[in-house]
């Protein structure tokens, strides 16, 4: 269960605009009365009826509240700092960090060098190192999922643990779906889901940054699938063609369709390509 704290969200936080939102939440910034500190109010609607498709079950609001809990404090990871229930929602007051989407700052300049893509990876793969040390997967990530602590500056946090799993042996995951883009093909297949989904997640995210093209994006969703399970993918347009073959070789050892023979994320810290030079 989740220990809530007892005062109401309003009488503790000033809230002001919103700064993002999704199927089921909004995130507003919010600043604490108390120590003027800012952070980032995420408001989770609550499923009332169990039958209902509207807001989300208690359950699955838990598991993205043990997940930020268990992972407590990495440099890589948006902190959880307070959770509130007021009725409706469940309010997670979280870090607040400030250059936005990592996804923003890739459309401004359509593609990075590879010094640049490389040094976000690896703090990504920090990221996620943590997280699969804790037998914890994303299943969602995505460059949305990857915010910038500020503008210029190059370190970034992962955020949204919303589908995230502690992928235990006890049970199996299947029904995850993330965004089309994104999912390995086990999703598409709804096959047991594992730590190695989120490493071809890594390679897609690494094929857009070095090209601002997605490997898999067809014109309908259905494509998409098919071209993810079919590894229906090309390094030969223009894209690439500045590309080193060592980016190349990262990409394609964790684009593959057998979960087991991607990188893992050590193996991938180590890879000739992130590893610091
Ligand atoms: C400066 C800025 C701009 C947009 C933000 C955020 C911060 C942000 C944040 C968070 C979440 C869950 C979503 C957020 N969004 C919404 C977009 C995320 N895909 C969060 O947990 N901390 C944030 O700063």
């Amino acid at each position: 269960g989740i220990d809530y704290s007892i005062q109401p969200f309003e009488s503790l936080y000033e809230v002001y605009e919103e700064i993002g939102s999704g199927q089921f939440a909004v995130v507003r910034r919010c600043i604490e009365k108390s120590s003027r500190a800012e952070y980032a109010a995420k408001y989770i609607r609550k499923r009332r009826v169990a039958t209902s498709r509207r807001g989300v079950p208690l359950e699955a609001i838990a598991r993205e509240v043990h997940v930020l809990q268990t992972l407590d404090k990495h440099q890589n990871i948006i902190s959880l700092h307070q959770v509130f229930d007021n009725g409706q929602h469940v309010i997670l007051v979280l870090e607040l960090v400030r250059g936005g989407e990592l996804f923003e700052h890739i459309s401004e300049r359509e593609r990075l060098s590879e010094e640049e893509a490389s040094s976000f990876m690896h703090q990504i793969l920090q990221g996620v190192k943590h997280m699969h040390f804790n037998s914890i997967a994303h299943l969602d990530l995505k460059p949305e999922n990857v915010l910038l602590l500020s503008k210029n500056r190059q370190h970034i946090k992962l955020i949204d643990f919303g589908l995230s799993r502690m992928l235990t042996h006890a049970e199996e995951v299947r029904d995850i779906m993330g965004t089309a883009e994104f999912v390995a093909p086990e999703i598409v297949n709804y096959e047991p889901l594992c730590l190695a989904t989120d490493m071809w997640a890594i390679g897609v995210i690494t094929y857009i940054l070095l090209s601002g093209a997605s490997p898999f994006l067809g014109d309908t969703q259905q494509e998409t699938y098919n071209n993810i399970t079919a590894v229906d993918y090309t390094f030969d347009t223009e894209d690439f063609s500045g590309t080193s073959d060592l980016a190349k070789d990262f990409i394609s050892q964790l684009l593959l369709k057998d979960a087991r023979k991607r990188l893992t994320v050590e193996q991938s810290l180590a890879h000739p390509w992130i590893a610091p030079q």
